[in-house]
């Protein structure tokens, strides 16, 4: 079976020096992964590298253009613009699949027409995960999905994740939590830290302006 994504002595930086190096790592359709390691190892550096949002400092990724959906900390919603509406306009930007299931399925139907800023921290949460779905894209790159979810919720997404998968999906997931998805295999990242202080001109002269 082809490889989603494929990743070879990689090492990435934040703020001018390397936090991983040496990582191999492949995703095929199917297949979860989650990142495991302590408070600044490094886990979002390798998220936002592998989702392209920054450059690698060594070593290669192969990955289809445009194949990976990446959820960060923030949900990136637009307060005055409805839970409707908002995935609408993400499904526009990526050309992805309707939005009433993606509502249905991470338990938002209901809530629809609401504007964005009137939604609690779990809904809002909810509504960010949602636009995986309408991304249509099959790597799912999600960095700390869980926060101010309760548990119905975490074991809602992890039903979304599985369901994912069944189509062909995958997901790299970096979480502290057990997200219920005892099929996904696990990387501790603490056997690749880097060796502290080695700086790198790539990493020192990246402008991090992203979110
Ligand atoms: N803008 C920055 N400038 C300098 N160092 C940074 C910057 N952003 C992050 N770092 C450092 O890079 C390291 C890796 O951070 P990263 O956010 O990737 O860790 P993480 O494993 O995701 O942590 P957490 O579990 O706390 O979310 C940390 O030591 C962090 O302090």
């Amino acid at each position: 079976m082809t490889a989603l994504l494929t990743a070879y002595g990689l090492a990435v930086a934040r703020g001018g020096a390397r936090t991983l190096e040496g990582l191999d790592l492949t995703l095929h359709p199917g297949q979860a992964l989650i990142l495991r390691g302590p408070n600044g190892v490094g886990k979002t550096t390798l998220l936002r590298t592998i989702a392209g949002l920054q450059p690698a400092v060594a070593g290669r990724i192969d990955v289809q253009l445009d194949s990976i959906a990446y959820a960060a900390h923030a949900d990136g919603l637009k307060s005055a613009l409805t839970a409707a509406e908002n995935l609408q306009f993400w499904r526009e930007v990526f050309a992805g699949p309707a939005v009433a299931p993606a509502l249905a399925a991470m338990d938002l139907a209901h809530l629809a027409q609401r504007p964005a800023h009137t939604l609690s921290a779990g809904q809002k949460r909810r509504l960010g995960l949602a636009r995986l779905l309408v991304s249509g894209r099959p790597i799912w790159a999600l960095d700390e999905p869980t926060v101010s979810l309760d548990a119905g919720s975490v074991a809602l997404f992890a039903g979304v994740i599985r369901a994912h998968l069944a189509q062909g999906g995958a997901a790299l997931i970096a979480t502290h939590i057990d997200l219920g998805l005892p099929e996904a295999r696990e990387l501790d990242l603490v056997p690749y830290r880097a060796v502290p202080g080695r700086r790198t001109a790539a990493a020192a002269s990246f402008d991090e302006v992203f979110a």
